[in-house]
């Protein structure tokens, strides 16, 4: 599913209104409906149940006042709490602000000495709270005299419904500076916001709804250049079938290249995690000395011995041995486990300017660039990156700490620059590629933080690479089976002990939990209404 900006969302809105006619009130009354109805079904029973609203001066605070009415409509004892003088609401939420009144209805000024002990004892009585005080007008920090009603909102262990977007928390950014609103449930209008699904955001989210409120198709359907939410259903999609006489030279033969002295264990993972991503043929190559007890690791995966340095490492040599012997291969995955050795960092450089294979580039291959990302660029074949933050602020000569609230604009902007596919790893990995696709992973798990992790996604993206996906869809798939699999093995096992090895054995289930259609639906992360 499409993701968008405040802006872009602003944009479609006024393009429904100028270019289809829709009516802004619509729209209003369309969104606060979804959310009285989200509300209603998770109450049951409404009539009696009591409901607080928190709404700010904005059209947020506006869908707020239309699920206020229906609420009420439905028997419900509705408090409506205003953060602003009535008289400075503006267009449609005045609209809906007078219908308020007129339905006999008050507000409870949330802002004079008393309102903030007013809502305190109203929330404490109540049986569910809407919170629709900022959308996606929101920018910065909570004012200070909103922060403590927020901070009581949150501590009272109230069912929290946010408005389009928890209040406090940037649309744009997933940021959220000191306080915000934690929800149980939001309720999205049109298409997710690009901060609902990132980290801090997405822990303020809870679960999280996209309503239609009539935006017309055309403006919200989505599958030209943009930021995608990658989900199951999106992934299953991509998946390369088995046809029944199907043979191994049908899904490609990865070549893995990495390893070095006490880092052999890096490499096959990365081979072994090729193999379990459905490659049909996987060849590590090490250096030399390591290659014995590659093989007596790795069952089905054939191996290479390549010249090496006194210290274990691949040497410049390694180039010559391999060239005559690309032909065989579909993909080449480069770097888990090859150390830092100048005559390695030289064999990187080389093989990175001169190969004609599809290239993975991760770990010490990554870092062969550090400072000098634009030599990136000269080479002839198709490349993706995988770096984690402190890679990718080595490549850019930056502090990881400066690259943290935006990840998605610094891997968009490298995959145009470098003209490759970027893999920006972490909570929340970003893939962006060079022409404009952008995905936003919707899995894995804090238990993946742990040595080992970066080998087998390398492995699972080179694998699906040589099966035929375009290395977008590789990367994107790649990611998505990557964390699933480390979702389920944090099921069984807990986050805790989990190891890169877990992973392994559970990629299988992970394609086929992703393949099944229904299973697919339900690892969206996100569910439709309308
Ligand atoms: N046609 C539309 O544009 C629609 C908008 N809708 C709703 O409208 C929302 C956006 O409405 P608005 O653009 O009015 O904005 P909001 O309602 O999100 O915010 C309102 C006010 O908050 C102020 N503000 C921003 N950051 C602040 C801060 N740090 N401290 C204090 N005040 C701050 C803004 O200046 C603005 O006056 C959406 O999130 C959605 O809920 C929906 O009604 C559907 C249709
Ligand atoms: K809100």
């Amino acid at each position: 599913m499409r993701l968008v900006t405040a802006a872009e969302m602003r944009e479609i809105d006024r393009r429904a209104m100028e270019e289809y006619g829709i009516p802004s009130i619509v729209l209003m009354e369309n969104a606060g409906r979804w959310v009285a109805q989200v509300v209603a079904s998770r109450l049951g029973r409404v009539a009696g149940k009591r409901v607080v609203v928190l709404c700010g001066r904005g059209n947020n605070g506006g869908d707020g006042l239309v699920a206020a009415r229906h609420l009420w409509q439905q028997g419900a004892q509705v408090k409506v709490f205003l953060a602003a003088e009535p008289e400075s609401l503006r267009g449609d939420a005045l609209t809906n602000a007078t219908i308020w009144r007129r339905l006999g209805q008050d507000f409870y000024p949330l802002l004079s000495p008393t309102g903030p002990q007013a809502f305190k004892l109203a929330i404490a009585r109540a049986d569910a709270v809407i919170d629709a005080l900022y959308g996606t007008g929101f920018r910065g920090e909570l004012p200070p005299e909103i922060r403590p009603v927020v901070e009581a909102l949150n501590a009272s262990g109230r069912f929290v419904v946010a408005v389009d977007i928890p209040s406090g928390l940037e649309a744009d950014t997933g940021q959220v500076r000191g306080v915000a609103v934690v929800a149980h449930v939001t309720v999205t209008f049109g298409l997710p916001k690009l901060g609902l699904v990132l980290e801090p955001g997405v822990r303020y989210v809870g679960e999280l709804l996209v309503a239609d409120i009539s935006l017309p198709l055309p403006l919200i359907a989505g599958n030209g250049p943009g930021r995608y939410y990658l989900t199951g259903e999106m992934v299953r999609s991509w998946l390369p079938s088995r046809p029944p006489t199907a043979h191994k030279g049908n899904f490609g033969h990865v070549l893995v290249v990495g390893g070095s002295r006490g880092m052999i264990g890096a490499a096959c993972l990365t081979a072994a995690a090729a193999m379990r991503a459905g490659a049909g043929l996987v060849t590590l190559a090490v250096p030399r000395s390591w290659q014995e007890i590659a093989a007596a690791k790795l069952t089905e995966v054939m191996t290479l011995g390549l010249p090496e340095t006194p210290e274990g490492q691949l040497s410049c040599a390694a180039w010559e041995s391999l060239k005559p012997l690309l032909p065989r291969f579909t993909v080449c995955a480069l770097g888990p486990g090859l150390g830092r050795h100048p005559e390695t960092v030289e064999l990187v450089k080389r093989m990175v300017a001169e190969i004609d294979l599809p290239l993975v580039l991760d770990a010490d291959g990554i870092n062969a660039f550090a400072g000098e990302a634009h030599l990136l660029k000269r080479r002839s074949s198709p490349l993706i990156l995988t770096p984690h933050p402190g890679e990718m602020a080595r490549l850019l000569g930056v502090k990881a700490a400066e690259l943290a609230d935006k990840r998605v604009e610094v891997a968009e902007r490298a995959a145009r620059e470098w003209e490759a596919v970027v893999v920006l790893k972490g909570a929340r990995t970003v893939v962006a590629a060079p022409d404009g696709y952008t995905g936003i992973n919707s899995t894995g798990n804090p238990g993946m933080a742990t040595g080992g992790t970066g080998d087998v996604l390398t492995g699972v993206i080179a694998a699906l690479w040589a099966q035929g996906l375009d290395p977008f869809r590789a990367a994107a798939a790649g990611v998505y089976l990557h964390g699933l699999a480390g979702d389920l093995a944090a099921e069984e096992k807990g986050e805790a002990g989990l190891v890169a090895g877990d992973l392994l054995e559970k990629l299988p289930l992970a394609w086929r939990h992703t393949a099944a259609t229904e299973e697919a639906k339900e690892q969206h992360g996100l569910s439709c209404l309308g």
